[in-house]
């Protein structure tokens, strides 16, 4: 199982001495191929992955897939295509379903996409599958599959906690039909009954009876992506009551899909426009798309730049002012820690709110975010749901990242502007995006007089 290893490897931000002009290719998104992925294991003919994004969460995820008996292949193709490859050139995976089986063990890492959307697939296997992570995923919350999987017929030893590890012991089918959960937690627990859904004897039909639901966005691409796979459902939007959603029982084709970029891993290199007052286009922006991180042109505009979608993409520009917001994010709260380090080199407070559930994410990023701002100089204040943010002259020092991929890419927009911030254990953006020292090298390149801090 993976290891917590002491991290004590520190990575010196770099400084732009100038404003960056430059166009950065992110990566594919972490969402949309985990659940590409599950939706390809659970069809009933081959599909196609393209462009997927290959960083820790998504290789967990198809490692646990292959464990439970699906076949994925990973293959480079030419630009012609071929017989029986995908047209186009680039990474692509091929999936292959198959009768799902155990014994099996399932390592989640610190994934919420592979610790909540995999346990119903387990519950369509044959035999048992363990499932088991890093230690924060001990922490993270998990009863909300759980106890509706059981309401639906499923068999799971867990624990006092109601969290991992714990196993599924699969019978081969589930029965499923109607169930209540409160989600107020996280959408991901919506997101993973609905995904199984179409393969449950009855289908399912989720009603959320919490008080607050995060990440609608979320959720929006899961009933998308299963729309798109062949499922029929219904949602509020689609004249359904409130907060309930139903997924009827169906075959999921087998598609070829191409992955969008991870909006939300673009949070940085857009704030980097922001921060340095210059402008940064990130290629294949999707027209419409039901990913969070295409918020970011609404609230880095509010913020003081402004963006153009074109054929090259979205390019944003900032002016060199930096305004504070007053901002709800609780349908994108995973651009927070972003946001959170914008706000603290605007000239003016911000308060982002609606963000209470991030104190569950991987690490509390509340409480992360004030006290690693909070070193360096700042003055940021926890709120019951969100963080207060008071601009003030900040100073360099390490800025501890907990293991927290968006954590390690706030503090390298922090750098950018303050000499000397030193990020503990970069690597850790291996969770969705294993380049990321070197795209923000390669951006900063660009910059005239590019300047690296010095290592301490
Ligand atoms: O379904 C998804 O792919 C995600 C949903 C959100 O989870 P929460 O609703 O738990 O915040 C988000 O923060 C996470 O990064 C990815
Ligand atoms: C909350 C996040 O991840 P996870 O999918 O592990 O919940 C995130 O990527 O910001």
């Amino acid at each position: 199982m993976t290891e917590n290893p002491a991290h004590t490897d520190l990575w010196p931000a770099p400084l732009a001495t100038g404003a960056v002009d430059a166009t950065v290719t992110v990566p594919g998104s972490k969402s949309v191929t985990n659940r590409a992925l599950v939706l390809a294991a659970l069809a009933s003919e081959p599909g196609w992955l393209r462009r997927p994004l290959r960083s820790r969460d998504t290789l967990l995820m198809a490692e646990a897939l292959r464990a439970m008996g699906v076949g994925i292949e990973e293959t480079v193709s030419s630009s012609s295509g071929d017989a029986d490859g995908p047209a186009g050139s680039g990474e692509a995976w091929r999936v292959i379903p198959a009768r799902l089986r155990g014994p099996a063990t399932v390592d989640v890492g610190n994934a919420g996409t592979v610790m909540r959307f995999l346990p119903p697939v387990a519950s369509l296997a044959d035999g048992p599958i363990r499932f088991d992570g890093d230690p924060r995923s001990y922490e993270r919350p998990l009863h909300g599959v759980i106890d509706a999987l059981r309401a639906l017929g499923a068999r799971i030893d867990d624990n006092e906690r109601g969290a991992l590890p714990l196993t599924v012991h699969g019978g081969g089918a589930l029965e499923g039909g109607t169930v209540e959960i409160d989600a107020s937690s996280s959408s991901q627990f919506v997101s993973a009954l609905l995904l199984s859904g179409p393969r449950f004897n009855q289908g399912v039909e989720v009603r959320h009876v919490g008080s607050v639901l995060p990440s609608m966005p979320h959720i929006r691409m899961t009933v998308d992506m299963l729309r798109q796979a062949g499922a029929q459902v219904d949602t509020p939007e689609s004249g359904g009551e409130p907060n309930v959603w139903r997924v009827s029982p169906s075959a999921l084709l087998g598609r070829d899909v191409v992955i969008e970029p991870d909006l939300s891993n673009a949070a940085p290199f857009l704030a980097a426009a922001l921060v340095t007052g210059g402008r940064v286009t990130v290629p294949d922006w999707p027209e419409r798309t039901t990913q969070p991180g295409d918020a970011l042109r609404e609230i880095f505009t509010a913020m003081g730049g402004s963006c153009e979608l074109t054929e090259a993409g979205l390019t944003f520009t900032g002016t060199g002012r930096i305004i504070g917001i007053d901002a709800d994010l609780h349908e994108v709260g995973e651009l927070t820690p972003v946001i959170a380090a914008v706000a603290a080199l605007a000239d003016s407070e911000s308060t982002l709110r609606g963000i209470a559930h991030l104190r569950l994410h991987e690490t509390d990023r509340l409480a992360a975010l004030a006290k690693e701002i909070n070193e360096l100089g700042g003055d940021v204040t926890e709120t019951e749901d969100g963080l207060h943010i008071r601009p003030r002259p900040l100073h360099g020092g390490v800025f501890h990242t907990y293991e927290d991929h968006r954590l390690a890419t706030a503090a390298a927009v922090i750098g950018l502007a303050v000499d000397g911030v030193q990020v503990e254990n970069v690597a850790t953006t291996a969770k969705t995006l294993p380049d990321f020292p070197e795209l923000w090298t390669g951006m900063l390149g660009t910059v005239a007089g590019a300047a690296t801090a010095p290592r301490v």
